[in-house]
This record gives structure tokens, C-alpha cells and sequence, in this order.
């Protein structure tokens, strides 16, 4: 976004909301990333539900691709500046699932949940199914997944995705998640809820701006209410939750958790940050090891964040690389 381009009202408000509560500088770190975000090089994920990451290293190099690998995440690649998607899509290894287009910060919900191979997991709002496929590639494959997906087009996709990556022995349920039977019980729930998607802003994607708008997100935030109320129901007792949106506004990041807490008392914010703190803490497990290396990141600056109106959840600011995003990990007591 050029400098001059102005952004939607409800951004504006965010940064002006964050300015004035004394965030100054997270409201500019967050307005000059929105300008660098014009120039976002193409991400990918090498999906080793099919390919190595050494493979689709070596798929690039002999296709003079130039790229470089993400220290958190083996598995995540940023490729050289001005190589557009379809370079990618020529690529063998790409035709036949090796390799997935994803943004750097939509890898991150899978990494800090961990699905454990033998797990009950869920993605609550699946498709087009990049999230399902890296839990089943994080699990070897031997997480026992479901999906859904509210929508019968985008329920489509997410099925034909997961076949094309190799994610076998997935449930796919075409279901409005709000309304999941509460028969089911999960020991890992990802929900990484629909949004007014503000993170993932452009410059001239004039139609996601004006998308933007007070209505819509009134109707996302009871939506995100809503998912978050029946994903903390059909939590098992002992199991953990990532909620994740693709939008840097409070009212449906910090907001949502917080209120959500309060309604389902036996939930608790597991910290992403400050975890030296947490650690002294004798509830706070060690995090799995895709997670610490999250925050790690996160600590080292590799992973660029703003400061979070709640405590232990990450706002990951836009920038060049990475999109505005928002995670937090609940775990539900035993
Ligand atoms: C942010 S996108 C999910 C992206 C996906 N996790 C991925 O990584 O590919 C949110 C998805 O939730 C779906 N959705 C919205 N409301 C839903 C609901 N009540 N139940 C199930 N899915 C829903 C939308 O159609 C959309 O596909």
C-alpha cells in the first residue's frame, strides 16, 4: 500500500485506539507494514504429507528458483523477491501435492497446537484446507482428523485439496461448526475463525476495503463468539485449544478470548509469551516443540508481533512478510 493510500475506517480506529491507549509505536510498525505488504514475496510450505523439505528445496533450485528457509518452521519457504505463484504452479512437485502456497502467518495455528499423532483433532472452519493438511503432515499422519466446513463450494475444495496434498482419513463435515453436536469431543481444536481478514489487507485490493465495514464485522464477531463457545464444549477435559484470525482488531482477537474465558471458567490461557514466567508457574507445561519454536521466534524478533491488550496471545504485525494475524492457546482443566 503506498504510503499515501489511506486505509479502511475500521483500521484507522485500531490504530488510533492503539496509539491512544499508548502503543504509539504499534500503531506505526502496524501502518508501515501495511505499505511493505504491496511487496509480499510468495510463501510455501513444503507439505511432507508427499515431499521433504529437502526435496522441494532441491525442486527450486533446479528450477533457478531462488528462496530462502524460515528459521521456525523447516517445512515454511520464502522465495525471492518478484517470483510470482505461477512459477510454483509449473513445478512438478507442486502438480502432485509436494508443495502448498501458504502465508508464513497462516502456518503458525498448526505449530503451536502440535496435533499429536493418535490425537482427536479438530479444524473448525476448515477450508480450503491448509491448516488440515499441515496438522496431518505435523502428525505424520496419524492424528485422527475432522474438518469442517460451513459452505458446500469451499467444503468441495477443502476435499479436493486434502486428496491432491495426501491427507487421508480426514472427516470432512459439511456443518455449520456453531451447531456441532456436542456428542463429539475433541482433545485438540483449532479454530481459526472467519474474520474481517484486516491482516491480510493489500495495497489497491479496493474490494477487501470495502468489505470492511462496522456490519460485517458485527456479524463476524457473534460468528467468532459463537465457534468459540461450542469449540470450548466439545473440548475434552485436559485438551487444548488455538483460536487464530487473520485481523489485527481487538474486537475479534483479544476481545473474543477474554470474554470467552469468562463464560467457560475451567479454560486458561496457555502464555506464549513470557513463557520464563510461566514456567515458574506449576500448572504451565513445557510447550510442545513446534510451539517453542514459535516463540522463540517471537522473542528473537523473527517473528514480528505488537504488543497484545491480552497477555500471553501473540498479535503477529504486518510487514513485508508476514500478515496481520492473531493466536491464542487455551488448554481446559482436567
Ligand atoms: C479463515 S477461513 C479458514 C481457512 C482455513 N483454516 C485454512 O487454513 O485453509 C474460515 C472458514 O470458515 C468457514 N466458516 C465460516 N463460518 C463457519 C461455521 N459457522 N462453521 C464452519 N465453517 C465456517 C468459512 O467458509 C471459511 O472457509
Amino acid at each position: 500500500m503506498a504510503e499515501t493510500a489511506s486505509l479502511p475506517s475500521l483500521i484507522e480506529d485500531a490504530l488510533a485506539a492503539r496509539g491512544a491507549s499508548g502503543d504509539a509505536a504499534g500503531a506505526e510498525a502496524i501502518r508501515a507494514g501495511y505499505a511493505e505488504a504491496a511487496a509480499r514475496p510468495v510463501t510455501l510450505r513444503a507439505n511432507t504429507l508427499v515431499a521433504t523439505a529437502a526435496e522441494v528445496a532441491d525442486a527450486l533450485a533446479r528450477a533457478g528458483i531462488p528462496f530462502e528457509r524460515a528459521p521456525w518452521y523447516e517445512d515454511a519457504f520464502v522465495l525471492g523477491d518478484g517470483v510470482r505463484e505461477r512459477a510454483v504452479w509449473e513445478l512438478p512437485i507442486y502438480q502432485t501435492g509436494g508443495v502448498y502456497l501458504q502465508s508464513l502467518s497462516s502456518m503458525l495455528p498448526p505449530l503451536v497446537l502440535a496435533p499429536r499423532p493418535g490425537a482427536d483433532v479438530l479444524d473448525m472452519c476448515a477450508a480450503p484446507g491448509g491448516k488440515t493438511s499441515q496438522m496431518a503432515a505435523l502428525a505424520g499422519g496419524r492424528a485422527h482428523l475432522t474438518a469442517c466446513e460451513l459452505h458446500a463450494p469451499r467444503a468441495e475444495k477443502l476435499a479436493y485439496n486434502l486428496e491432491k496434498l495426501g491427507a487421508r482419513n480426514v472427516n470432512i463435515m459439511r456443518v455449520d461448526a456453531r451447531r456441532l453436536d456436542e456428542f463429539f469431543s475433541f482433545d485438540q481444536i483449532l479454530l481459526d475463525a472467519p474474520c474481517t481478514g484486516t491482516g491480510t489487507l493489500r495495497a489497491g485490493d479496493e474490494r477487501a476495503a470495502k468489505r470492511m465495514t462496522p456490519a460485517f464485522l458485527a456479524k463476524v464477531t457473534r460468528s467468532q463468539r459463537a465457534l468459540l463457545d461450542r469449540a470450548l464444549t466439545v473440548l475434552k477435559p485436559g485438551g487444548t485449544l488455538v483460536y487464530s484470525t487473520c485481523s489485527i482488531l481487538q474486537q475479534e482477537n483479544e476481545e473474543q478470548v477474554r470474554a470467552a474465558l469468562k463464560r467457560h471458567r475451567d479454560c486458561t490461557l496457555i502464555p506464549l509469551t513470557d513463557r520464563t514466567a510461566a514456567d515458574e508457574d506449576d500448572g504451565a507445561a513445557p510447550l510442545p516443540p513446534t510451539a517453542q519454536a514459535v516463540v522463540d521466534a517471537v522473542e528473537a524478533g523473527t517473528i514480528p508481533t505488537v504488543p497484545t491488550t491480552l497477555p500471553g496471545t501473540l498479535v503477529v504485525a504486518p510487514t513485508q512478510r508476514f500478515e496481520g494475524f492473531y493466536l491464542a492457546a487455551v488448554r481446559k482443566a482436567r
